[in-house]
């Protein structure tokens, strides 16, 4: 029963802004409860005396109608109109409705719930439309309850049924303003969650590379800033490996792009396992290029982490025809800060200039960058 319910109000809310959407379930929420609870009073005048209620009946009819047609234009995106239909709709129903049965009906109150629901519906408006929409509501209240009291109305309600209606009446206006902002709130919350789960996405995308899932070129900018700043304020030794695969474009042309981009992500993965020290940092500098930051790792540490980077990848035994090693392989650069760098970029123009030098030595090597 919820489930239908839940597709009836959802009509027209799919694909749509989550403000959008909002406003679209509430009125489709309103518009529902408005048909559906007019049903039993229908019962009541057919039942009790149908020839004296017969402009009330009619009157209904057409209001249930307008309800659906509600839902009908939000299912057709015309979510605007739908919230118009429904505030003229349901305006007039309780005018007509208490014109017809007096206010000892209790069915004036639904001026309430429908005050507590318009600035939803119309989330656009300004504030000088919000509060001429208010001022009407209550005139509307008002008039009813001055022009329609007990006895003055062509086709009265007789004891007990009167109080009954009224009863219902309160009730089921208390009850409709609780139901539909506690489905408000809940949709913002929801939202609100969505939000939080896309924000915490996009702040790890835009450190991260899409391919490998490393540390990316900014995110790397960031890393060796700050590891920069310990090398100045506390001595703390800092190496940086500048890694390059092996001829890899002659892998690209054989194998193709989808299985060089594999490649990729399996030398990356190998770099993370050999890289696992806390604070260490592995990313993608660009194409087929890493750079690994060990911050606190000294001259010492770089020639066992670099060795370990190299054979991980060779480890991996990824088939290179076109490569005299005859697998996927590594050429590394490394430079350390003790070695009287001034900045960071010179720390890396070193570990660049040794990664040159590991490829002109023949490649599946790595050289340490000198004084
Ligand atoms: N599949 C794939 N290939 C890439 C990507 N980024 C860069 N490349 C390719 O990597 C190749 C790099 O080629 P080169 O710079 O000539 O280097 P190399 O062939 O590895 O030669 P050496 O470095 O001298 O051993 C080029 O063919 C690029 O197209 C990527 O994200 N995916």
């Amino acid at each position: 029963m919820l489930n239908v319910l839940r597709r009836l109000w959802g009509q027209g809310a799919g694909n749509q802004t989550a403000t959008i959407r909002r406003q679209i379930e509430l009125a489709n929420q309103v518009a529902l409860f408005g048909a559906i609870a007019t049903i039993p009073y229908q019962f009541f005048y057919a039942i009790a005396d149908f020839s004296l209620y017969l402009s009330v009946f009619l009157a209904n009819m057409i209001c249930i109608t307008g309800y659906i047609v509600v839902v009908l234009f939000n299912r057709m995106g015309r979510y605007w109109l739908a919230s118009v239909l429904l505030l003229v709709n349901a305006t007039l129903q309780i005018f007509v409705v208490t014109s017809e049965i007096s206010t000892s009906a209790g069915v004036h109150f639904f001026y309430f719930t429908m005050a507590s629901v318009a600035v939803f519906l119309f989330h656009r408006a300004r504030l000088s439309i919000y509060i001429g929409l208010m001022v009407l509501l209550m005139f509307l209240f008002l008039v009813t309850y001055f022009l329609f009291p007990a006895g003055s109305t062509p086709a009265p309600v007789p004891a007990p049924w009167i109080h009954i209606m009224f009863g219902v009446s309160v009730v089921a206006s208390m009850a409709l303003s609780a139901v539909v902002l506690f489905l408000f709130r809940h949709s913002i919350d929801q939202t609100q969650h969505e939000l939080l789960l896309t924000n915490q996405r996009l702040e790890r995308l835009s450190g991260t590379d899409q391919l490998t899932g490393l540390a990316n070129r900014r995110e790397l900018d960031d890393v060796l800033e700050v590891a920069w700043t310990n090398v100045a304020r506390y001595r703390m030794p800092l190496t940086v490996l500048m890694c390059d695969v092996d001829y890899f474009k002659r892998f690209n042309d054989r194998f193709g792009h989808a299985d060089g981009d594999r490649c990729l992500k399996q030398v990356a993965d190998a770099l993370q396992q050999v890289c696992g020290r806390p604070g260490d940092v592995v990313a993608r500098y660009g194409g087929e290029e890493f750079v690994i930051v060990l911050p606190g790792t000294d001259r010492a540490g770089a020639v066992t982490i670099g060795e370990q980077a190299r054979k991980a990848v060779e480890a991996l035994r990824i088939a290179h025809p076109d490569s005299p090693a005859g697998v996927i392989t590594l050429s590394l650069g490394s430079a350390t800060s003790d070695r009287g760098h001034n900045t960071v970029t010179e720390l890396l123009d070193a570990a660049d200039r040794a990664l040159y030098r590991a490829k002109e030595a023949g490649r599946n090597a790595v050289v340490f960058a000198s004084a």
